[in-house]
């Protein structure tokens, strides 16, 4: 069986290359992200006689043409939450599978706007960039503690209630607004988010880029946020309204901001960056890195890439969002089949229909179905490399119901 090929983009962290030089995935690395047709020129350039897989994080787009142009690729890996930046729908109706790690970051984006929160509170940006330009600027007059001030957040996911407990333990007030979630700790939800917004010193956001989220703090939504207020965005760029925001700071509505995301960001460390709330020292900018620590880092690169290992080896789906949640263990006998198709009335029959004439024994078969796509495992008692597994995964992916068919990569043989 020929070995899979893994291009990594985005300075994925080296916990990838060592679990994919483990399992024998060849890899390729690109330090910053691809325009599409970089992309499908960089995936082309791999060996096709095989499995590819590309790994990504944040930065890199991967839209319909990309599944289109360069069938070979089996699997996505984001190395990174949010899975906005992929054309999921595409990807799905591909048959591939995509990956993401939902935890290992998300500690770091919450230590990270606790901390944003003191130093806005103390406005410690702006006494510092007078300090660097010769100003000693001491005085109380703006600063203040942190405990007993209002936190809002939007969004009480993963991120959004681990920073709910730490700035309690602060001695915050916090409160949420989210369509779904129960409180932890004595965090209270808002009804709206304009009552949210009317309610909080702070407010701080941590909602997916969605067509729901996208412009969701636009001039009005600013306006209604307490006067001498900051604002906090370590979700996705285009969930606020950038020149609105400069606009509520310079007027001196609001207090401060911490802004980590942007609507159009550079592809690679060292390029230049532009926005327009760059000179304003109220505000805190950082490059994207909500979730840039070292331990968040090491521990997605090992995730991701043991996800699209056991996706390669027995078509294990954890971790994954595009494809059904299956995972049927070890090949314990022979070879298994790995089948996704589209899920309609009868695919079952068509695909034992070919097996049964094949007159070959089913020793294992697990299926799994979301609502368009279904995924099939089935094992069977034959070697990698004997002629009549190939025959059979030639006829299995001939059916028209077939998206995608191969074996895995491990045997029991
Ligand atoms: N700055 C950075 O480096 C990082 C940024 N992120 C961003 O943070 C986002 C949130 O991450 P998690 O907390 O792990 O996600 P999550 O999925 O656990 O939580 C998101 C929450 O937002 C809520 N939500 C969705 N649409 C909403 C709407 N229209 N109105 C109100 N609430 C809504 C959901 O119900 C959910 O509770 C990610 O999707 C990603 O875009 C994540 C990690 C690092
Ligand atoms: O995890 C996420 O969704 C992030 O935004 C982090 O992105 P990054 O891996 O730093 O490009």
């Amino acid at each position: 069986m020929n070995s899979p090929h893994a291009l990594l983009l985005e300075n994925i962290h080296t916990t990838a290359h060592e679990e994919f030089a483990r399992r024998g995935v060849v890899v390729h690395a690109v330090p910053g992200a691809l325009g599409e047709a970089q992309l499908i020129e960089a995936l082309r350039a791999l060996p096709q006689d095989g499995p590819l897989i590309l790994g990504i994080r944040s930065k890199t787009r991967v839209p319909a043409g990309v599944f289109a142009a360069v069938p070979q690729l089996e699997a996505v890996g984001a190395f990174c939450i949010g899975t906005d930046q992929i054309d999921l729908s595409a990807a799905q109706a591909s048959g591939v599978g995509v990956f993401n790690a939902p935890f290992s970051n998300t500690r770091s984006v919450a230590e990270l706007v606790l901390g944003e929160v003191i130093m806005l509170a103390r406005q410690t940006f702006a006494r510092s960039a007078a300090c660097h330009r010769g100003l000693w600027h001491k005085s109380a007059e703006g600063s203040h503690e942190v405990r007993g001030k209002t936190l809002g957040i939007v969004g009480y996911g993963h991120i959004g209630s681990q920073l709910s407990v730490l700035a309690e333990s602060l001695g915050m007030k916090v409160r949420y607004y989210d369509i779904l979630s129960v409180p932890l700790g004595n965090a209270q939800p808002c009804v709206s988010l304009i009552e949210l917004l009317s309610l909080s010193d702070f407010v701080s956001l941590h909602v997916p880029d969605t067509e729901h989220t996208r412009g969701m703090i636009g001039g009005d939504e600013i306006a209604a946020m307490r006067r001498g207020a900051a604002l906090i965005n370590a979700s996705r760029g285009g969930v606020v309204d950038i020149d609105a925001l400069r606009d509520a700071l310079v007027a001196g509505h609001l207090g401060g901001a911490a802004i980590d995301v942007f609507p159009s960001e550079p592809a690679r460390v060292g390029d230049v960056f532009d926005s327009p709330l760059r000179g304003l020292d109220s505000v805190i900018l950082t490059p994207h890195i909500g979730g840039s620590t070292e331990e968040a880092q090491a521990s997605i690169g090992r995730e991701v890439a043991v996800s699209l290992s056991h996706y390669l080896d027995s078509g294990a789906t954890l971790g994954g969002v595009t494809l059904p949640l299956l995972d049927a263990g070890p090949v314990r006998s022979g070879s298994r089949i790995v089948n996704i198709h589209r899920n309609v009335p009868g695919v079952l029959s068509k695909i034992n229909r070919v097996l049964g004439d094949s007159q070959v024994n089913i020793t294992g078969q697990s299926l799994a179905t979301v609502a368009s796509i279904g995924l099939l495992l089935v094992d069977v008692p034959l070697g990698h490399g004997d002629p009549q597994l190939h025959e059979l995964v030639q006829a299995i992916a001939a059916l028209p119901v077939s998206l995608r068919t191969r074996v895995a990569r491990q045997s029991a043989a």
